[in-house]
């Protein structure tokens, strides 16, 4: 969780862009606020005179109907404009921090912890946004009523004072206690997101099963919900006894200020006008109490927003989030990983894995299996590979050339790859002859002989850049996938058990023509499989076991035990 006062800095990062939005609401604000009391006080004079209001007053009372309206206008358009602007700057850099974050910092803030945080709290910062510059508006009302109260008589307005103390004081002793139970139902919200995820994704396996469906709904959404609609009923109506209290101590007041003029005689005018710039400092008090639960769940979420903004505050250097003319994709050589070892953190204390060191040359023009047992560090080290994990020991090789921070983003590029729990995007970005990224025109044309190879053509087409139909089979889902790895063109292709979900006839295809027609144009092939009937094919086997390489056997001896 992060601090008060490292919050308070954040604001005012966040704010500092649009000081001069905060300036004109503040300054037209003020004049609201100002034309209003000073309508107020026109009121009282005209109600402590004789002849009503004519001439000299009456157009007085137009020009301060006018201030206070363009007044009100002029900063309710600045205050959206900066709260509006503020959400979606907010936005932004949060899926820009998403999209820069190092992939093991995002393998560590799991998906259910992210997303109430990019929706639930992002909105409620934009609904704060909304109300906030009514009350702003009410504020400088309220201001400026105290102002005039206190200019009308000084004891009375230390009777309203005392009165001000205890209502504030109430006040923030509810806010205390609402956020702390606004707190704990933000927390229980996350627990609830990761049952939802879990009642849509395992929607099946729930169906099938009884008895985890009942204590699905029973023990975990219903105990979930009901916490949270407990918590935070007490804190709202927390606020609910806090706002009726402070509103019986508004009438009190004016009972007190009328007793006081029964015991000291008090001008009949002030008398008038504290009691009708109190019962008029009623409505922007109350709009200001109304606001304070949003006050106290907006804090809440820009808390949220800011230990996740904290989380992922060391973004990986030099990644290019605008489209930019990038480097030709080439690999001359291969790629050559020199004492690499990665570890993952411990999770509650137990033996974290630990890969390497690892010593590994990858040609051009080769296919290399990577085999072991479930578990032995296949796709760790198909990460580290792919430049997604940063050694912790040790270097990779591009052409003989270290890859550093900086290059790593390009590195990167040399690869397509599909992984074994893949995401398959819709659209399709090719490479522009410029060398740029972006829909090209020819797509369609050049996707429609791989869909026919790969025995989708039937089912899916591409239309506007994108797939016509991601409601495939899962083996055909994975064909998709490497239409885009065909289409890509890159030098490297890394595929993490491609053919497990392939029926036979096709994972024969896989291996015996698709991977030999990509390596014969040059391609180096990492393949990860458990398919040991076709082991033979490979240039090299690399054997891992409990995170090391413990054997890496050549083409030349595979091909003396296929003889
Ligand atoms: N994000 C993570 N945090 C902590 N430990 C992890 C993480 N990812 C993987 N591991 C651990 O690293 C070890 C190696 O996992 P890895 O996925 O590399 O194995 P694998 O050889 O690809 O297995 P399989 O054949 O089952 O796919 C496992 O023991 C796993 O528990």
């Amino acid at each position: 969780m992060t601090s008060n006062s490292s919050n308070a800095a954040e604001v005012a990062r966040l704010l500092k862009p649009f000081t001069p939005w905060i300036v004109l609401s503040a300054i037209t604000g003020i004049g609201a606020g100002g034309a209003t009391v000073a309508l107020l006080r026109t009121i009282n004079e005209v109600l402590n005179q004789d002849g009503g209001m004519a001439g000299g007053l009456l157009l007085t009372f137009i020009a301060l109907s006018l201030i206070a309206l363009l007044g009100r206008v002029a900063s309710d358009v600045s205050t959206n404009f900066v709260g509006q602007r503020l959400v979606a700057q907010v936005r932004k850099s949060l899926a820009q921090k998403i999209l820069s974050a190092p992939i093991d910092a995002l393998e560590r803030y799991r998906t259910h912890r992210l997303m109430p945080v990019l929706s639930q709290d992002v909105d409620m910062i934009s609904d704060a946004a909304f109300v906030l510059s009514s009350t702003l508006i009410s504020v400088a009302v309220a201001m400026g009523c105290l102002g005039y109260l206190a200019w009308l008589s000084l004891p009375l307005f230390g009777l309203l004072l005392v009165a001000l103390v205890i209502g504030i004081t109430i006040q923030s002793l509810t806010q205390t206690r609402a956020e702390a139970g606004f707190w704990k139902a933000r927390e229980q919200e996350d627990q609830l997101h990761k049952a939802y995820r879990a009642i849509s994704e395992g929607a099946k396996e729930l169906r099938m099963h009884r008895e985890r469906r009942t204590r699905m709904f029973g023990d975990q959404i219903e105990r979930i919900v009901d916490r949270i609609r407990v918590v935070n009923s007490r804190a709202i109506n927390t606020y609910v006894v806090a706002a009726a209290f402070s509103s019986a101590l508004f009438f009190l007041l004016i009972a007190l200020i009328l007793g006081w003029a029964a015991f000291r005689t008090t001008e009949s005018a002030v008398l008038s006008g504290f009691v009708l710039v109190l019962l008029f400092l009623k409505g922007p008090m109350d709009q200001i109490a109304g606001t304070l639960p949003n006050v106290g769940r907006a804090k809440v979420a820009f808390q949220r927003i800011a230990d996740l903004s904290a989380r992922f505050a060391t973004p990986e250097p030099h990644l290019h989030l605008a489209s930019q003319n990038a480097a030709p994709v080439a690999l001359e050589r291969g790629i050559v990983m020199r004492g690499v070892r990665y570890a993952f953190e411990s999770a509650d204390g137990g033996k974290p894995f630990v890969l390497g060191p690892i010593d590994l040359d990858l040609r051009c023009g080769e296919t290399v299996f990577v085999v072991g047992d479930n578990g032995s560090g296949k796709t760790t080290l198909i990460k580290l590979l792919l430049g997604l994990y940063a050694p912790q020991d040790g270097e990779i090789l591009r052409d003989g050339a270290v890859v550093t921070p900086e290059t790593r983003d390009d590195y990167r590029q040399l690869f397509t790859t599909v992984f074994s729990d893949f995401y398959l995007f819709e659209d399709l970005v090719g490479q522009g002859k410029d060398g740029k990224a972006g829909a090209t025109a020819s797509l369609p044309q050049a996707a429609q002989p791989y869909l026919q190879r790969l025995e989708i053509a039937h089912k899916v087409s591409v239309k506007d850049g994108s797939f016509s139909t991601l409601d495939l089979s899962t083996g055909q889902r994975k064909r998709l996938a490497l239409v885009h790895a065909y289409l890509e063109g890159r030098p490297v292709l890394v595929f993490d058990e491609w053919a497990a979900d392939q029926d036979p006839t096709f994972r024969h295809l896989f291996y015996t023509e698709l991977l030999p027609e990509l390596r014969a144009k040059g391609h180096l092939l990492v393949v990860i499989s458990h398919d040991d009937r076709y082991f033979h094919l490979a240039d090299r086997i690399v054997t891992m076991r409990a995170g090391q390489v413990v054997q890496d056997k050549g083409r030349a001896h595979l091909e003396s035990l296929a003889a």
